[in-house]
């Protein structure tokens, strides 16, 4: 396990190292979190963060949810998607159980902000999810999780639950020094506004949702 402060040696895929930058104690409205800010350049304005439960125990089969950015969702609580639901219930999961939630900066599935107001835009004139972002020549999935797994390895952690409907997430972790004991679904009604959304992710994704 790599000492804390020394730059976390990641798979291949991801090519910025991770490093311990800063941490506090915040407190929520889920309880309190120590939030631990990992990136590889210190002045950089867009961190990794872990938000830790103080009781976490990286001797258990730790509860982790790997969350991709959605500013949209997360944020403002866009109904187009399912992160803000996602979100607020994965850090309920994690309080109430002593684990961990990675909030991973990868906006978009990994495009960022601009390219995936550009991709709804494409999906008001008619385009799912996946078409949207290979009309603007972009990939379907852009994401890595290697960096979350050097962020497990820091704060000491071998064996996790994995909160995810994703099944790219879970074979991310592959023979890797994580292991995935256990899947937790993580599963949002739908709306009217997130319906072809989950549709697509179910049918065309793989995700499992129901
Ligand atoms: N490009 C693109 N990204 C989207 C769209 N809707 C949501 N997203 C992004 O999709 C990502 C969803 O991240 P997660 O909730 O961590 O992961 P997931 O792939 O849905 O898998 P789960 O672990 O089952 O939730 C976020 O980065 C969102 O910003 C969309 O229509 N287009």
């Amino acid at each position: 396990m790599p000492e804390h402060g020394e730059p976390i040696l990641l798979p291949p895929a991801d090519l910025a190292a991770a490093t311990r930058r800063a941490e506090a104690l915040i407190p929520t409205p889920y309880g309190d979190f120590r939030m631990i800010a990992y990136a590889g350049d210190a002045e950089d304005y867009t961190p990794h963060l872990a938000l830790v439960h103080p009781e976490m125990d990286p001797k258990d089969d730790v509860i982790v949810r790997l969350h991709s950015e959605c500013i949209t969702g997360d944020l403002f609580g866009s109904k187009r998607c399912d992160c803000g639901e996602q979100l607020d219930r994965a850090l309920r999961m994690v309080a109430a159980g002593k684990g961990i939630v990675v909030y991973l900066r990868q906006e978009g599935r990994g495009i960022g902000i601009i390219n995936k107001l550009k991709a709804y835009q494409l999906q008001d004139q008619g385009l799912d999810t996946i078409q949207a972002n290979l009309h603007l020549g972009l990939e379907i999935d852009a994401r890595h999780y290697g960096v979350a797994q050097g962020i497990l390895q820091d704060l000491g952690i071998r064996r996790i639950q994995l909160l995810t409907n994703n099944p790219l997430k879970v074979d991310s972790f592959g023979e890797g020094p994580i292991e995935v004991v256990r899947r937790l679904p993580i599963i949002v009604s739908p709306g009217e506004a997130n319906r072809n959304y989950l549709r697509t992710k179910q049918l065309d994704m793989g995700h499992w949702l129901k």
